[in-house]
């Protein structure tokens, strides 16, 4: 008789993203303390591959192995190696990150798929190439940085992605052998937690993307570069800087392009530290719609009311949300100053 085979499991744990944080566009990244987990155990009790999912997007995401994302992506790096993925293994997701919202659930999926490729092709690859494959994949660094590394990063690319139209082709595609992404881990303050208003209705990244103009006003950058500076380091101090972190969150190069495509937006950018004490800061979530408040962490409340029906994250009321948030420290979204650490467990 022959022996069973030996059974191998493990987890892999990724943390949602939320990006920009307003004048940051494809640089800034915070990793947040609200993750998919992903149980891998090879070889699957039964034949073949098999995936379960519970938990946001359970009922449409996909789970045949050839379409799914994050197979995909370990599909795509192991064949880049000249491998391939074992015939039998088993995944079981718990996913608590909102799909199409801008909590970067397609970074975590794609760093989960590099994080599953590098075990089940037993490649070795340093968290720099895997983080750099992912990049590859996402076409922008912030929100994968942000899940990988955990915590508050920037990052810039040093070489430019070239085109490819399916991630299956990331096996073949030519493309420098030199580092992409750098990444700096920032100091985030102690003193600053988060809240994300979540809407009941979904943003495409590439429709959010599409409403961006190809060339931008010298003013506008100069705008940016001059908040982005300033915000970076006015959120490592402490005491936090209200008025500072407030005003260096404004943005010209993303927010005013996208506000058509979030109801209620426009309201939310209006809330300032004077209208609502304790609150620093508010921005789009990376690509929207979900809004994103950076607030004191002690006592606070934002007055405010938004014309879409929102899952109020750390907020209270009736859950569909008309109110802008009166978090709780304990509530799971926000990150206060437990910006979460990244993946872990591989
Ligand atoms: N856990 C997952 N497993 C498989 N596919 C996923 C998973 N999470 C997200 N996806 C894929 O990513 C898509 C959402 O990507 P999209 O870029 O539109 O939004 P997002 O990443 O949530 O937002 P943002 O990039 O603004 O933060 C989903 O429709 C699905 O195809
Ligand atoms: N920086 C990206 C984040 C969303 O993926 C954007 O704003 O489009």
């Amino acid at each position: 008789m022959a022996a069973a085979p030996d059974v191998q499991a493990w987890r892999i744990r990724v943390p949602a993203s939320t990006a920009n944080l307003g004048p940051g566009f494809d640089v800034l990244g915070l990793g947040l303390a609200l993750p998919m987990v992903m149980d891998v155990t090879v070889p699957a009790p039964s034949p073949g591959v098999t995936i379960t999912y519970t938990g946001d997007g359970a009922e449409t995401i996909s789970k045949d192995p050839a379409t799914n994302l994050i197979t995909r992506v370990a599909a795509a790096l192991v064949a880049r190696h000249g491998r391939r993925l074992p015939p039998s293994y088993a995944l079981a997701i718990t996913n608590r990150i909102p799909m199409s919202r801008g909590l970067g659930s397609s970074g975590t999926a794609v760093v989960a798929g590099v994080l599953l490729g590098n075990t089940l092709g037993d490649l070795g690859l340093t968290p720099a190439q895997l983080l750099d494959f992912a990049v590859l994949i996402e076409g922008h660094p912030d929100n994968v940085a942000a899940s990988y590394r955990g915590g508050f990063v920037a990052s810039y690319l040093r070489w430019a992605i070239p085109a490819f139209d399916r991630i299956e082709d990331l096996a073949t595609l030519d493309y420098p052998s030199e580092p992409l992404a750098t990444v700096m881990p920032l100091p985030w303050s102690e003193d600053v937690a988060v809240v994300a208003v979540v809407p009941d209705f979904e943003l495409e990244t590439e429709k959010a993307r599409a409403a961006l103009p190809a060339q931008y006003a010298k003013r506008d950058v100069v705008a940016n570069l001059q908040r982005l500076t300033v915000m970076t380091h006015a959120l490592g101090q402490r005491p936090v800087d209200a008025t500072t972190v407030s005003e260096s969150m404004r943005d010209c190069l993303h927010q005013p392009y996208r506000q058509a495509l979030v109801p209620g937006m426009a309201e939310i950018l209006a809330l300032t530290p004077q209208t609502c004490p304790g609150l620093l800061g508010v921005c789009m979530s990376g690509a929207g719609p979900t809004m994103l408040a950076l607030r004191e962490l002690q006592g606070f409340v934002v007055h405010g009311r938004c014309r879409c029906r929102c899952r109020c994250v750390g907020g209270v009321g009736d859950g569909r949300g008309s109110r802008v948030g009166v978090p709780a420290a304990t509530d799971p979204y926000v990150c206060a100053a437990r910006a979460d650490p990244g993946v872990c467990g591989v």
